[in-house]
């Protein structure tokens, strides 16, 4: 029996894995990632580098984020302290779902992770104060690379299950362009 569960989303190449727990009187245990496990189930991106994050306020969201090549960046992301609610958009040109987006709720006690790979923006809202995000990426950080879209574009119509009118923003997140005005890819 595999130690992991892969479900495709609405958008199929981004892909809802959920480890496999062994409950015991003491809690539990579970591998969150596996590579011989996981290639088989088509999860073969190879992870370079690994990402924490704390975010104080409920309401933070941090993104719409990604790398342009030679960085770009797959993304294996989960919740391992609190609730977010993180959405994949995809920013592929020709891609059939262009501008398309889905959104599913990782927490720490659903232990759900989210596969959001090259070709899509990245953005997660915390449902819960203190809430720590942690997630693997295929390619290291550059900043020259960096690149958003705004978390409220229009055009792509993301719906937020905000706590509050407005999110706790970063300066950077908050004077992203469109994705009309984005450099995306092919
Ligand atoms: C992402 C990143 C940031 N940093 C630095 C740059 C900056 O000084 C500080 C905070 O960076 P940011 O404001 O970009 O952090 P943050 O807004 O949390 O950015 C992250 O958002 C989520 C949604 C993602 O998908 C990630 O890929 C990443 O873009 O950390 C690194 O040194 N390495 C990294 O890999």
């Amino acid at each position: 029996m595999s130690k992991f569960e892969v479900t495709p989303t609405a958008i199929s190449d981004v892909k809802v894995i959920k480890p496999r727990a062994f409950e015991d009187p003491r809690g539990y245990f579970m591998e969150t990632y596996t590579r011989s496990e996981l290639v088989p189930l088509g999860v073969d991106q190879v992870f370079v580098q690994d990402n924490q994050s704390l975010s104080r306020d409920i309401g933070t969201l941090r993104g719409l984020h990604y790398q342009l090549p030679p960085f770009a960046q797959d993304k294996l992301v989960r919740c391992i302290r609190g609730r977010i609610w993180d959405v994949a958009v995809d920013i592929r040109r020709s891609s059939p779902t262009f501008r398309q987006w889905v959104g599913v709720e990782l927490s720490a006690d659903n232990r759900l992770q989210l596969l959001v790979p090259v070709g899509f923006a990245h953005a997660f809202l915390t449902l819960e104060p203190d809430t720590e995000v942690v997630y693997k990426v295929s390619a290291g950080y550059s900043a020259a690379h960096d690149a958003g879209i705004r978390w409220d574009d229009p055009d792509i119509d993301i719906d937020w299950p905000l706590p509050s009118s407005q999110p706790v923003l970063s300066a950077k997140d908050g004077v992203l362009p469109a994705l009309s005005d984005a450099i995306v890819f092919d």
